[in-house]
Formats: C-alpha cells, structure tokens, sequence
C-alpha cells in the first residue's frame, strides 16, 4: 500500500509538521502556535485518522483511491514568512510515492505557480487560488500536451490587479503587513502585523472591496483574502477535478481530502455528502468541522 496511507510516514508527517507548529513563539494570539489544551482535544468527538487507519484501508479495499490534500499547514508548517513555507524533504518523498499510486491533486490558496515551485513533483496535479486556477490532468490535455488551465475567473485579472495596486498603496504604512499575489485571490497578511494594528489593517482592507460587489473577502490563519464573488471554491474544484480525472459517475471512488483551514470545510461539506470518502482535518486544537477524522 502507497506510504501515503502507512502510519509509519505519511500520517507521521503530519505530526511532524504539528510538532513543528508547537515549537513556534506563540505570535499574536494566532491558534496554530498555541500550545493545544490536551484535555480539549481529547474530548474532541471526532475519530483519529491514526485509530481510524484500518477502518479507512477496509473501505479503500476495491476501489480507486483519488487523493487531495491543501499546502500550507498540511503539506508544510504554518511559518511566519509565507514565501518560507518549504516543505520537507521527507514530505516530498512520501507525496511522490502516494502521486504513483493515486491519482493527486493539491488545491491551495496560493497561486497555482507558487505551489508547484514548492512541491517541485511533475506527478501531481495542482490547483491554485483556491481553486480558481486548475491546471488540467495530463488526460485531459490537448494533442500537443499543453498543459492548459480551467480558470473561471479569468474575467476578474484586470480588476484582482487594481485592486492589489490599490492594497500596495493603502497598507504600505502597516509595519509587517504583507501582500501575496495569489493570482486570482490576493492575499493580505497580518501575522507579523502587531495586534493594536490589525483591526486597522482590516479596515482598509475592508475599505478597497466595499465599493466592488464583485470581490468578497474571506479570512484564513492571520490572513484576510480577497476573491472573485463566483460560487466557486475547493470543494467545486474537487468536482471538477474528479470529473476531469474520469471518476464523477464512479460508484468505486474512495476520495480522501486532507487539509487544515476554513476554506477546506467546502471540500469537506462534498465528501461527506457523497458519503464515498474520508475529509481529514489537520488540526491540533478542536475545532468546528465537518471531516470526520483529524490527523492525531
Ligand atoms: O489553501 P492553502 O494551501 O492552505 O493556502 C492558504 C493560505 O496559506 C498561506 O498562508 C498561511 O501560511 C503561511 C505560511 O505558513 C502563514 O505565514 C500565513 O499566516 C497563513 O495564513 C499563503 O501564504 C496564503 O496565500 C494562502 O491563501
């Protein structure tokens, strides 16, 4: 069975990158470098993907396993520098063995460019922006093998490019802000920001899109987002991915999606509603989820 699914390694990694979040300075009230309250967690009432691991392999048996994980804070630590967010190489190498048995997709927030710099696997499809930029299964390629893209918001690149101009200009004064191009998202980060400016930052923030009933904001770990206002996000990317890959009318498919934000509730939410797959949330302090099983 692909190590993805071995206790020894794949489910191990994620405690390592949980350890590694606990070695974090506690930073401005940010929960993935708290300390987690133990007894919390233990009354957690949702099953440990650890303990659940034979139960998971029963329900794999027979079926084509499709697999979906996020980036940040599942594939790699939650860091203070997002350009830092490395993965290990332990990581990589256990992604690359799950990629040659599964098909293995990873939607991020990020730009779709940026993940695949930090993953650096060519056997693995990727999906950015929160979905918003899918990068096509080789399957699904044109005759020359380009590698082609679905970007249902590419109507919205000349406004998301103002609007970040916009940002650069209103928080260039906010000591420790800092703003990522996603794309098709933009990305306003506040973890190094301190605590008596971010409500602030916030504000101008709010203050770019309230006049753009095109744009909506979403907040994320220390991160405010501004996206597109289409009804679209990972879990529709996780459609159009199984669509894409062949496996939508499928009554073998065993999806496992793993992730550690808010925006992974919207996969989560289609998981459990096929009821033909496990949601895993990577989490070290309970939370309000809809995945049924986290990754202690
Ligand atoms: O969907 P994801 O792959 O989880 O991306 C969500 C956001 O992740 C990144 O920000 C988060 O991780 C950073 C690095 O650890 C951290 O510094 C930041 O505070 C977190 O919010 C990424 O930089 C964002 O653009 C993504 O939207």
């Amino acid at each position: 069975m692909a190590k993805f699914l071995s206790r020894d390694i794949n489910l191990m990694e994620f405690q390592i990158s949980h350890s590694n979040k606990q070695k974090l300075k506690p930073f401005y009230d940010d929960p993935d470098s708290m300390l987690p309250d133990v007894e919390a967690y233990a009354s957690w009432l949702h099953p440990s993907a650890l303990n659940s691991f034979d139960c998971i392999m029963k329900e794999a048996k027979g079926k084509k396993v499709v697999v979906f994980l996020d980036y940040d804070g599942t594939l790699s630590p939650i860091v203070e520098d997002p350009d830092k967010a490395f993965m290990s190489t332990e990581m990589r190498a256990a992604l690359r063995e799950v990629a040659k048995q599964f098909p293995t997709s990873i939607i991020s927030g990020r730009s779709r460019d940026k993940v695949k710099e930090f993953v650096q696997l060519n056997n693995v499809c990727y999906a950015g922006s929160h979905g918003l930029d899918i990068m096509q299964p080789p399957k699904s390629r044109d005759k020359k093998g380009n590698e082609g893209a679905f970007q249902p918001a590419k109507l919205f690149l000349p406004a998301i490019q103002e609007i970040s101009m916009e940002l650069e200009h209103k928080i260039r004064e906010t000591q420790g802000s800092k703003i990522e191009d996603n794309m098709f998202c933009i990305s306003v980060h506040y973890r190094q920001v301190p605590p008596q400016d971010q409500g602030n930052l916030k504000e101008k923030v709010k203050s770019v899109v309230e006049n753009r009933p095109e744009f909506r904001l979403t907040e994320g770990k220390m991160v405010i987002e501004v996206r597109p206002s289409i009804e679209w996000n990972k879990g529709d990317a996780l459609n159009y991915l199984l669509h894409t890959l062949g496996f939508s009318n499928a009554d073998d498919v065993l999806s496992l999606y793993i992730g550690d934000d808010q925006t992974e509730e919207d996969a989560f939410k289609v998981i459990a509603g096929k009821r033909e797959g496990f949601p895993i949330v990577v989490s070290s302090i309970p939370k309000e989820t809809k995945a049924w099983v986290n990754d202690r």
